[in-house]
């Protein structure tokens, strides 16, 4: 990182956080409602991704995990701290710089999916590519390539309605990785599925990061997924504790 010879980052310098870091979160608080029924889901969150890991978080219903993965991922805003995601200070940064960063460099899925009911499989996992003006075979070849790769390609063109729990979870997996993101977020991604298809949710966020180049941050409660991860945090009274070192085999 450029410094002034206060130590301060030099001006009009982008801010780094060094080659490997990814995210970096320092002091992070989000507080929702005010007075006594405040809830102070974050109370000053310290936390470091590395570039090329999966870096899961772990923790209690409620304790906020959800919510600190909305405040790295520019889709909603601190109280107060920092986040930097990929060397851009999200608090410096504009609606239409966020929207550029989202759009080109991270992949978000989504508890519930998130999924457009209208569209098929194959024009779910397309619409990142369409947001980028992905010229069409382009577009086509990749939700091909992302739809066999997570088993699906039988059923491109069935609506979510259509398709079962772990099959929208696989197809919401496809769509956060249609745009290549250098950040994959990814809020309980094995959640409500059977051990196979936990194992195959698994399988493919280890490919994300080790053949697609992608970091990952992962909440989850999945024994298997934090065994498989390369760091584990804990998320306990609005702090973020407790790192342990997981497998992160493939
Ligand atoms: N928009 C909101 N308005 C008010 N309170 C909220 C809002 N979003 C979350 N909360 C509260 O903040 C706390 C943290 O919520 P969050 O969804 O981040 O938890 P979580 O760890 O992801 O939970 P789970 O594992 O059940 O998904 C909870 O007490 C929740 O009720």
């Amino acid at each position: 990182m450029p410094v002034s010879s206060a130590g301060t980052p030099a001006r009009g310098e982008r801010e780094r956080t060094g080659p490997e870091a990814m995210v970096t979160v320092r002091g992070l608080v989000r507080t929702y409602g005010g007075g006594p029924a405040a809830v102070h889901a974050l109370r000053g969150v310290d936390l470091e991704v590395p570039r090329g890991e999966l870096v899961a978080v772990r923790g209690p219903s409620g304790v906020g995990k959800t919510t600190l993965l909305n405040l790295v991922g520019g889709l909603d805003r601190p109280d107060g701290g920092q986040v930097v995601v990929d060397g851009t200070d999200l608090s410096r940064a504009g609606e239409k710089r966020l929207l550029r960063l989202r759009r080109e460099r991270i992949g978000f899925v989504f508890q519930n999916f998130g999924l457009v009911p209208v569209l098929t499989a194959a024009e779910n996992v397309g619409v990142p590519l369409r947001l980028l003006r992905t010229p069409w075979r382009e577009r086509e070849e990749r939700v091909g390539h992302l739809l066999s790769l997570v088993g699906l390609a039988e059923h491109a063109a069935q609506r979510p309605g259509e398709l079962s729990g772990g099959q929208q979870q696989r197809v919401a997996i496809a769509r956060a990785l249609a745009n290549r993101p250098a950040l994959l977020i990814a809020d309980e991604p094995t959640s409500q599925l059977d051990a196979e298809t936990r194992r195959v949710v698994t399988d493919l966020l280890r490919a994300a990061v080790e053949d697609e180049g992608a970091t990952a941050l992962v909440t989850t409660h999945d024994e298997d997924l934090l065994e498989r991860a390369d760091r584990v945090f804990e998320l306990r009274d609005g702090l973020l504790a407790g790192e342990a070192e997981g497998a992160g085999q493939r």
